[in-house]
């Protein structure tokens, strides 16, 4: 019998919400989403810092919680500056999680991609066509948008496969590919998560929003498998209730009661009954 993940993850979903320390996660990232993703941060009680000078790092890595890099915007100095910290993650033990923004479109993003994950990070995710051209599978996203052809039943069973050889590799990494099923892979098993909404394609940054969010809560020690499917259920718990209460409303109203609902979905105590995943 498939055991649910709300079994799986039992402790963790009992005791993350509200965040009791307020980790400090230095992100990384491109000028699209930023503002989005910080003040995503500060909804949940996490802090941000937007710190990419490599001069920076040797002070800086001494007071962060976790590292957010993502690929959503290469120029040659941010190129330089997520491999520079994405070393220095690792030689000063800090969390950290790789979001593959746009590795299905180049070949100089999926390069950055695979040295980044040399380091061996805690986490890496993208959407399911990033995440099937990074596992050397065939993948039909477009620019920094996943496509609904590589979600398939036999798509996901097809990147389950391949991200279990992955963690043979890479075993302290989990693997997450995002969609309307989100998949999660690690050496201690996989799990398939159902929450969200269409709409969530529909407005910018909810991608890098997941990933920044993982990185605050492997800030607070929770483990990569736990960290990711606490943050890709709450995250779209929360757009389900926006959804329900945007009747009237459009894309841009439903961005707005999403992104509301990161500060104030946790204070629901029954928020984990609406949690919708399983072990694989
Ligand atoms: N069609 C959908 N149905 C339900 N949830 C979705 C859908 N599309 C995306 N999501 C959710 O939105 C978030 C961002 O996923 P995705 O759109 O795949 O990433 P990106 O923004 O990086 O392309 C994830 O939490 C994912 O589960
Ligand atoms: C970098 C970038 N370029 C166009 S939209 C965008 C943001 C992508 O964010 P997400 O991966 O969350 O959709
Ligand atoms: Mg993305």
């Amino acid at each position: 019998m498939t055991q649910s993940i709300t079994e799986v993850f039992a402790d963790a979903f009992k005791t993350t919400f509200l965040l009791k320390s307020s980790p400090l996660v230095d992100c990384i990232t491109n000028p699209v989403t930023i503002e989005s993703m910080a003040n995503a941060l500060l909804y949940i009680d996490a802090k941000p810092v937007m710190a990419d000078l490599p001069e920076e790092f040797p002070e800086l890595f001494t007071q962060i919680d976790a590292l957010l890099l993502n690929l959503g915007h290469i120029s040659p100095e941010r190129k330089d500056s997520l491999l520079a910290a994405g070393r220095y993650a690792a030689e000063t033990h800090k969390p950290a999680v790789v979001d593959l923004v746009g590795v299905a479109a180049t070949q100089l993003r999926y390069d950055i991609g695979q040295q980044l994950l040399q380091n061996h990070p805690n986490v890496v995710k993208g959407n399911i066509s990033e995440v099937r051209r990074f596992a050397g599978l065939k993948s039909t996203g477009r620019g920094v948008d996943g496509s609904q052809l590589d979600q398939s039943a036999t798509a996901l069973a097809e990147l389950t496969k391949a991200l279990q050889e992955l963690t043979e590799r890479f075993p302290n990494t989990t693997f997450l590919a995002t969609g309307e099923t989100d998949l999660v892979v690690s050496a201690k098993g996989q799990w398939r998560l159902e929450n969200g909404v269409p709409q969530l394609d529909r407005f910018t940054g909810t991608g890098d929003i997941v990933g920044a969010l993982t990185a605050a809560l492997l800030g607070i020690g929770l483990s990569n498998d736990e960290a990711v499917v606490l943050t890709v259920s709450y995250f779209n718990c929360c757009a389900e209730v926006a959804a329900a209460q945007n009747t009237a409303g459009g894309i841009a109203s439903f961005r707005e009661k999403t992104l509301d609902q990161l500060s104030l979905l946790a204070d629901q105590a029954d928020w984990v009954q609406m949690v919708k995943g399983e072990a694989l």
